[in-house]
């Protein structure tokens, strides 16, 4: 082993949901100054650890008893809430014997998120109520690409289009910033059949990932809305796996694998020399 010279190294755990990929970071009482310089380093996929976020487990204040995630994009930027991010969290919270049973009350910046896990590892999680809240655009180079403003916690920019393989989405789509003045995840959706859609997302705060579980949300919320529903169900393929997310009522459920890559230790030297 190598020589711990009187330091105490960061613990962390590596996972994703459908490859949507996160560095989590478990000790509730490590009191980590989490820089968005740090967290920009954390996800950096050469001089770190490589990530599209990080969660932070944290006590919930205003839930005594219960685990409340603080999540950030991997530029650094916080975020409302995160899909993927929240069944990786949970899964944590269950393996390392941090809940009672298998359904269990989050936190997110977003509200409360129920989750729930089977006895296969499938996390169901409750999204709350998504909303359709006006119509825009999303511009990539000389293509404009009309959609549909969904809020899942987090806003979101649905656009149908025919086919995905045709999209540069190494840079940024341009937005209407008086629609979204915080910025916008951007989906671009194909609808395969009634109960099934295809789609990419490039996330605010990451870039394009290979999957966005709000974005899922939002992209069977959109696609509802644009066919005169108000309700209903879809398996989505995001190029990072499939998820299925229903649209009831009065909330929505995403529901889809976590899995852990690794555990290990964040070298203290390294952490503190990212601080900026
Ligand atoms: N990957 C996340 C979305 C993060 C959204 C974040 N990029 C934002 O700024 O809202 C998810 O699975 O829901």
């Amino acid at each position: 082993m190598w020589p711990r010279v009187g330091t105490v190294h960061i613990p962390f755990v590596k996972g994703h949901g459908t490859e949507n990929d996160f560095v989590l970071l478990p000790d509730p009482d490590a009191a980590l100054d989490l820089t968005p310089a740090r967290v920009r380093a954390l996800c950096d996929r050469r001089g770190g650890l490589g990530a599209d976020g990080v969660l932070r487990v944290v006590r919930d204040r205003e839930h005594p008893g219960a685990w409340f995630m603080d999540y950030r994009n991997a530029d650094g930027s916080v975020a409302e809430m995160c899909g993927n991010g929240v069944r990786v969290f949970a899964r944590y919270l269950l393996d390392d014997g941090l809940v009672e049973g298998r359904e269990f009350p989050v936190g997110t910046r977003a509200g409360v998120r129920d989750v729930r896990i089977d006895e296969h590892g499938e996390v169901t999680v409750d999204m709350g109520k998504a909303a359709v809240f006006g119509e825009s655009e999303a511009v990539l180079g000389d293509r404009r690409f009309p959609g549909v403003a969904v809020d899942v916690g987090n806003p979101h920019l649905v656009c149908r289009v025919e086919r995905l393989d045709d999209l540069d989405l190494t840079v940024a789509p341009e937005f209407d910033r008086a629609v979204f003045p915080d910025g916008v995840n951007v989906e671009f959706v194909v609808v395969e059949a009634p109960d099934r859609i295809r789609m990419r997302v490039h996330e605010r705060g990451v870039g394009e990932t290979r999957s966005c579980g709000t974005g899922t949300v939002a992209a069977v919320t959109g696609v509802l809305h644009a066919s005169g529903h108000q309700t209903g169900a879809a398996d989505v393929d995001i190029p990072g796996g499939r998820v299925r997310v229903v649209i009831g009522d009065d909330t929505c459920t995403l529901t889809g694998p976590a899995v852990f890559v690794a555990r290990g230790e964040i070298e203290r030297s390294w952490w503190e020399s990212a601080a900026e």
